[in-house]
């Protein structure tokens, strides 16, 4: 964000276009200040500083006023998007300042103002917005429950929600990512904190609940909120009217295509904290790479659609009704030509945010060429989702012949950019525009007559008639024919090469030509904000269609993908448990060259935790990884990589994976490992899913497998959450492992003659060791130090038996809750019925035990 501070005295020894200047920058401290001055914007004193060091652009002096040299840079008009672009991209903010006066009627400056201000969270042009990604704008009113309200400004997509904790707040914000947030002044959260370059300070009255209400009632037009079911949500609302007053501010506009608020719930969804969505990469993967989820089963056929995927994947619903039909939906959507589909909702766009651009009537006129042939598809969408599973999205699918009709007849068939130059709207379509383009191009042809005539009366072959700004219409011939010009031919300019000249009965007819010409723009332009306006008469039908056909987009993608990759249909039931069969990690299946290898989880009631080791490099974390990947996708209504896929009610998903420092705020690996096991601890319930990978590691062998026992064993038996739990403390799976409620299953590894290959196959099971140093011997770990590892591993095998054997563990006392797993012997003992023992039974029974425990 800027800090433009202006270091420039305000007083009248400022030249008069300096004193406006100030005075309209002083209103906008804190955003740059474009000012337009002829065919630039330009940027003075620290703004210019700024801009060009951002931009990379001259900084040159204007003269002086008040006696000190003024920084100036600048940028063209024509090419204002890219640099405005590039400064929201870095978090700047741009308030743009236009001529708004007749200079040839003004005395003194021309008159200006401040037209827009452009922010990062409240774009809506299409050259400033990334087309695959939200931009949103959201407001926090913190206090208890803490209110927060977001705006997708580009397709007016508004929505509150309240949730109770910082630890919640944070966790929205990372699904959220904003491209901008408002808070009130008074609190001080940095903007780190807040995940977001763009924060902004607003008075605390913006956010006050009451006078926000009243702003909501006069946007949406209606007596109370009660339809919007928000009434209850005091603090959302105080977020939600700062957002209106902000975006009313910056637009300097009303906001017709802002038509409705809708209320989440926070627990409507999956919880997902913010450590697990950046672990699991659902949208955006932790290198900055192009491997999330996102990335690999997006095959969406608009930006639309791909914007819905990414806020599916960020919020996995568990409306089990809804998950159902979204899931009848991709079935019949695989049976129907979905290739066919692709086709046709390709053509149809990014009709959401034209159409509030239609709204915002910003929209330029290919805008409109565009809904048009988005309007002349539907009716073929319409008829191919005619299927009775897809009555929940075709029903609310309406056509719109006669807007089709309308713009067929208004518009042309490939419209140049901007409305400004005309040739918009189609001959035939206003007789009063007609009248004017035949005045100026009879005008034109008049003029192309002199041009004839005059050849002829001179001779000369290559006179011709020119215009240009400065001179009006003129005569052009080479010096070479200086000798035939006619007495009459006025001299206007010289040229290298050419004279120019004008004759009275130019002059006569340019005037006519000009007038015309403009008069025709003139009414082009009326015609052209007409039609927006009609087109925004339907502009909340036509929203709701965006909407719908957003959806069937990305239902279409997750048809393809099952399609494509042998994805099968999720079961949802109200039983605890997750069963996998023959699962796959839907990200590094495609990623590697090598085939993948699918395998089973089963988490029950019974079987609530899952105790994997295996050595390094196994496949432990992408086995725990792809089983919260699937719960994600089948959650969003896709389908998913496996065989079978059963899935009872989640609540949440909650991982401790990877290590990283979070050096920034200032914490260590193992304190961040720590805070995350606290967080998960806390929190999970038997409905929850943990991902607990290596927890301990960042610790001495000691703590470390003492915290990993004592965290294990309360998942186990005081969360009672599905827990999926990776480690390389071999003595957990003798103890923790073998408690009633857990399963030991390993990754296999083959060793062979000093190296290692793994099977990445999961089974039955404790593992044995880790193979540390034959992975390390993989990833190429000098020989000399390979050899003296093994020596120090044999010489610690000895002096600390610790590591290897359960037996060993005794020191560390076994934690209240679990119970000492029965031995063989205590269990073949308490299945002995002694009533049918006979005494040489019993003393066969004896000696057999006696056998097998010297054996071993
Ligand atoms: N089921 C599988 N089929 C094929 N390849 C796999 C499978 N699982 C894992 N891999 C491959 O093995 C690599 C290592 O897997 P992963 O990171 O899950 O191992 P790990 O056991 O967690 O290792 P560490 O203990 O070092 O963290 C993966 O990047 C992948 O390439």
């Amino acid at each position: 964000m800027s800090n433009t501070t202006t270091t420039i005295p305000m007083n009248s020894s400022h030249t008069p276009m300096m004193q406006q200047y100030l005075r309209i920058k002083a209103e906008h401290a804190d955003t740059l200040l474009f000012y337009r001055m002829g065919d630039f914007y330009e940027l003075f004193y620290d703004d210019a500083k700024r801009a060009a060091e951002l931009l990379d652009i001259t900084l040159t002096n204007r003269g002086q006023s008040a006696g000190q040299p003024i920084p100036m840079a600048g940028v063209p008009y024509h090419a204002a998007e890219g640099y405005l672009a590039r400064l929201l991209e870095l978090g700047e903010s741009v308030a743009v300042c236009e001529q708004t006066g007749d200079p040839a009627t003004s005395k003194g400056p021309v008159e200006r103002q401040v037209v827009r201000i452009l922010t990062p969270g409240t774009l809506t042009d299409e050259a400033l917005l990334p087309a695959a990604q939200e931009s949103l704008l959201v407001a926090i009113l913190p206090g208890s429950p803490i209110g927060i309200a977001s705006l997708d400004m580009a397709s007016g997509r508004f929505t509150v929600l309240e949730v109770a904790t910082f630890e919640q707040l944070t966790a929205e914000l990372e699904r959220l990512q904003p491209a901008e947030v408002l808070y009130p002044e008074t609190w001080d959260w940095s903007e780190q904190q807040l995940n977001c370059a763009c924060c902004r300070r607003r008075p605390e009255w913006e956010f006050e609940p009451v006078s926000a209400r009243a702003i909501l009632l006069r946007q949406f037009q209606v007596a109370h909120l009660d339809g919007f079911g928000i009434t209850h949500l005091t603090q959302a609302i105080g977020a939600a009217g700062a957002i209106i007053n902000y975006v009313r501010m910056t637009q300097r506009a009303a906001l017709p295509h802002i038509t409705s608020i809708v209320a989440e719930r926070h627990d409507d969804g999956i919880l997902l904290d913010a450590a697990t969505r950046r672990n699991l990469e659902l949208v955006r993967s932790l290198s900055g790479q192009k491997t999330s989820l996102f990335d690999v089963i997006n095959s969406t056929s608009t930006a639309m659609g791909s914007r819905l995927l990414q806020r599916w994947l960020q919020r996995p619903l568990r409306d089990q009704n809804i998950l159902n039909q979204r899931y009848d939906g991709v079935a019949t959507l695989l049976q129907l030509d979905h290739a066919q589909l692709h086709q046709q909702l390709r053509q149809i766009g990014d009709i959401e945010r034209i159409l509030t651009r239609i709204g915002l009537r910003t929209a330029r006129p290919r805008d409109l060429a565009r809904l048009r042939l988005a309007l002349t598809v539907l009716p073929e969408v319409q008829k191919t989702l005619d299927h009775p599973s897809l009555q929940p999205w075709r029903q609310g699918l309406q056509s719109f012949p006669e807007l089709a009709d309308l713009l067929t007849q208004a518009v042309v068939e490939q419209p140049p950019l901007l409305i400004r130059d005309g040739g918009v709207i189609c001959d035939g379509f206003d007789e009063e525009l007609d009248e004017q383009r035949q005045l100026a191009a009879g005008a034109t042809d008049f003029l192309q007559r002199i041009e004839t005539r005059e050849r002829q009366r001179t001779g000369i072959a290559t006179l011709k008639i020119g215009f240009n700004k400065v001179h009006g219409y003129y005569l052009e011939a080479s010096r070479a024919a200086q000798a035939q010009i006619p007495a009459d031919y006025q001299r206007r300019q010289t040229l290298k090469n050419a004279e120019r000249y004008i004759i009275p009965e130019l002059k006569t007819y340019e005037d006519k030509v000009l007038q015309s010409q403009s008069r025709a723009l003139a009414r082009e332009k009326w015609l052209y904000e007409q039609l927006l306006e009609q087109v925004a008469e339907h502009l909340v039908a036509l929203q709701k269609t965006a909407r719908i056909l957003a959806e069937i987009d990305v239902l279409r993608c997750f048809a393809e993908q099952a399609e494509r990759y042998q994805y099968s249909r999720p079961e949802l039931t109200q039983r605890i448990g997750i069963q996998l069969t023959a699962a796959r990690h839907p990200v590094i299946e495609r990623m590697q060259q090598e085939p993948f290898i699918p395998n089973d989880v089963t988490l029950s009631p019974t079987e609530r935790l899952i105790l994997i080791t295996g050595p390094n490099m196994g496949g432990k974390s992408t086995y725990m990884r792809q089983t919260a990947l699937l719960t994600i996708l089948a959650h969003c209504g896709s389908f998913v990589p496996a065989e079978r896929a059963v899935f009872g009610p989640v609540d949440r998903i909650f991982t401790r994976i990877g290590a990283s420092d979070d050096l920034a705020s200032g914490r260590s690996t193992f304190m961040v490992e720590m805070t995350e096991a606290a967080n998960i601890l806390h929190n999970a319930t038997q409905y929850s899913l943990v991902l607990m990978d290596e927890i301990g590691r960042g610790t001495s062998t000691y703590d470390g497998l003492a915290l990993a026992w004592a965290c294990a064993d309360a998942l186990l038996n005081q969360n009672q959450a599905m827990t999926l739990f990776a480690t390389h403390y071999f003595e957990l799976t003798q103890t923790i492992g073998r408690a009633p409620g857990a399963v030991n299953v390993h990754v296999e590894a083959i060793e062979h003659e000093d190296t290692i290959a793994f099977q990445h196959q999961v089974k039955e099971g404790a593992a044995s060791r880790s193979f540390g140093v034959q992975v390390a011997q993989l990833a190429g770990l000098p020989l000399p130090v390979l050899q003296q590892a093994k020596t120090y591993l044999q010489q610690l095998e000895k002096t600390t038996p610790a590591k290897t054997s359960a037996q060993q563990v005794q020191p560390v006392e076994t934690p209240e809750p679990v119970a000492a797993p029965p031995s063989e012997l205590e269990q073949a003992l308490q299945q002995l019925d002694i009533n049918q023992l006979t005494p040489m039974a019993a003393l066969n029974w004896l000696a057999q035990w006696q056998r097998h425990l010297k054996n071993d």
